[in-house]
C-alpha cells in the first residue's frame, strides 16, 4: 500500500501529488489532514509512519510547511526511513543509497511541478544495495540497541 499525508502546511501540495499520482494510475491512500484547518505535524507523521512500522504499508509520503517537523517525527518509528528531499537528485539518491520508504517534502518549499517530478523520480528509482545495504544494517543495529536499552 502506498499512503500519503500532509499538515495543513502541505495541504494544497498534498493534492497536487495525489493529481499527478492519478493521472499516472497510482492508488494513493490519504491519510488526512482534510482541510485547512491548523493541525499538528506529529499526528499525521505518526499515520503514516506507524503503518511503514507495521508492514501495513510499503511506502509513504508527507508533507508539512518544511518537511523538517515531519522528518524528525516520522524517523522515531522504528524501520522508518524518512528521506527530506529537495530536488530530483535528492529524490533520486534517498531510493538508490537509502532504500527511503518514506520521502518528505515541503509545501512552502516546492512548487506542484518540482514536487511532481521528485516523486516520480524516487518511485521510478531503485535501491543500489551493496554498501549502502550495510549502512542500513547499521542503522538497524542502532534501532536494536535502543530497544535492547543498550544505548
Ligand atoms: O513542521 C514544520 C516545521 O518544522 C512544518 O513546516 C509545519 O507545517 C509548520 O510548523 C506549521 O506552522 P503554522 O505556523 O502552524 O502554520
Amino acid at each position: 500500500m502506498f499512503i500519503i499525508a500532509s499538515d495543513h502546511g502541505g495541504l494544497e501540495l498534498k493534492e497536487a501529488i495525489k493529481a499527478f499520482l492519478a493521472e499516472r494510475k497510482i492508488t494513493v491512500s490519504d491519510l488526512g489532514t482534510m482541510n485547512s484547518d491548523s493541525v499538528d505535524y506529529p499526528d499525521y507523521a505518526s499515520r503514516v509512519a506507524r503503518a511503514i512500522t507495521h508492514g501495513e504499508a510499503e511506502k509513504g509520503i508527507l508533507i508539512c510547511g518544511t518537511g523538517i517537523g515531519m522528518s524528525i517525527a516520522a524517523n522515531k518509528f522504528p524501520g522508518v526511513r524518512a528521506a527530506l528531499i529537495t530536488d530530483e537528485f535528492t529524490a533520486r539518491m534517498s531510493k538508490e543509497h537509502n532504500n527511503a520508504n518514506i520521502i518528505v517534502m515541503g509545501g512552502r518549499v516546492l512548487s506542484p511541478e518540482q514536487a511532481s517530478a521528485m516523486v516520480s523520480v524516487w518511485l521510478d528509482a531503485t535501491f543500489e544495495g551493496g554498501r549502502h545495504q550495510r549502512r542500513l544494517e547499521k542503522i538497524s543495529e542502532i534501532e536494536e540497541d535502543i530497544r535492547q536499552g543498550r544505548i
